[in-house]
């Protein structure tokens, strides 16, 4: 019988590696010896060292191609949450990430981490120090939510020590970090459109967010943990800073740092969200005539308006995590990294 010869446990593909987490975390693979292949639709970036190939995910050969010798993939590929499209989200987001576990699989890779996000539990009411046992949300809030949880799902079934292939999900909150397209720069158009004066509810609410070397570091700890003994397998696992913040004061910090006005007067939690969710109907209805996209959608304001913080203690206690970079110099990091957003 013909013996598969297994490619080194430091040969990788990045599949999103083009993306703001993907190419902090090929950054950090290339750091620590890894051989990195870059799978994307788009090439944004080079990297001495980082091979890239462009192609769609939910093409099963262009994957064969770069799956075929590496015995680790990282998948943190995913349309923009922002592009509220739901066939886009249905079609990559999950039978997208069935294509990448077949292709693995067919390809013989040991190890699959997916980004998921911890948002899949999240149904727009308050989380304070969430579990990972905590179910998954059964209204999620938005498309982008939903295939989420899908993709989820389908990841951690697939994990089979009989067929020699391991899953695990890391389940971040709140990226930030220099390079990030979402966070900062939607904050700053918002604040430059005059909408950054107000504070949705009573502005005591406790959120997480997650400085971006700590996501890769916790994706790193889970690909090197995952064994066929480990606990790891087929499992999910919440990465954070572990430093819940005001969701207003870590917004005022990093508004403040760019030479803006922090937000000050109240406006109640439900009549904005209401306002968010007629607006949302009436994009919709309108979508077929006209592409309208709202500052305040019901996801958004959700997420400004209650506690929505998670527990890492079991990726402490399965892989020994512990974040590498602490909220404050997160933050000073961060803010430096956009003189082009500053007032
Ligand atoms: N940013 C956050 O706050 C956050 C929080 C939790 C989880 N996540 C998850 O982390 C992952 C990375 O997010 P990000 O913020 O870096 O997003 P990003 O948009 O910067 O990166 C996503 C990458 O996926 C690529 N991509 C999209 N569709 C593809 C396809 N069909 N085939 C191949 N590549 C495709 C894009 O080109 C992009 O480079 C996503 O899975 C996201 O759901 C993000
Ligand atoms: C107009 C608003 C009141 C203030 C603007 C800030 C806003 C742009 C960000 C604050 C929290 C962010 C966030 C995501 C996107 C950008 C924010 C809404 C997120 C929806 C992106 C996708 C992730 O998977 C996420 C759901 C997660 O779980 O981390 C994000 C949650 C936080």
């Amino acid at each position: 019988m013909a013996t598969r010869i297994r490619p080194s446990s430091k040969r990788c593909a990045v599949i999103g590696g083009s993306g703001f987490l993907g190419r902090h975390l090929v950054e950090r693979l290339v750091e620590k010896g890894y051989s990195v292949a870059v799978f994307d639709i788009a090439q944004r970036y080079e990297v001495p060292g980082v091979t890239f190939h462009q192609g769609d995910l939910c093409d099963k050969q262009a994957l064969l191609k770069v799956l075929k010798d590496v015995s680790l993939v990282f998948h943190c590929a995913s349309p923009s949450p922002a592009c509220d499209d739901r066939n886009l989200f249905w079609k990559v987001n999950v039978e997208g990430t069935r294509t990448v576990i077949q292709a693995c699989q067919e390809a013989g890779v040991q190890k699959l981490v997916l980004t998921s996000s911890a948002s899949v539990v999240f149904e727009g009411t308050d989380i304070k120090n969430g579990k990972e046992d905590l179910p998954y949300a059964k209204r999620p809030i938005d498309y982008y939510t939903e295939t989420k949880i899908q993709q989820e799902k389908v990841v951690l079934e697939a994990c089979s020590k009989e067929k020699d292939f391991l899953t695990v999900a890391i389940r971040p909150h709140g990226i930030f970090g220099p390079r990030d397209p979402q966070l900062v720069p939607i904050l700053v158009d918002t604040a430059r459109k005059g909408k950054m004066k107000f504070i949705i509810g009573d502005g005591t609410n406790l959120v997480d967010f997650t400085y971006v070397e700590n996501v890769v570091h916790g994706h790193i700890l889970a690909a090197e943990h995952l064994k066929p003994d480990s606990p790891l397998c087929g499992k999910a696992y919440h990465i954070t800073n572990d430093e819940p913040i005001r969701f207003w004061d870590f917004m005022s910090q990093v508004l403040v740092g760019l030479g803006y006005d922090a937000p000050r007067y109240h406006l109640p939690y439900a009549l904005v969200y209401g306002i968010a969710m007629l607006l949302w109907l009436i994009t919709s209805l309108l979508r077929p005539l006209v592409n309208i996209k709202p500052t305040f959608t019901p996801m958004r304001v959700a997420l400004a308006g209650t506690h929505h913080y998670y527990s890492c203690s079991r990726a402490k206690q399965d892989m020994g995590y512990q974040p590498v970079v602490r909220l404050k110099e997160a933050i000073a990091r961060t803010v430096a990294s956009y003189p082009h957003l500053r007032r």
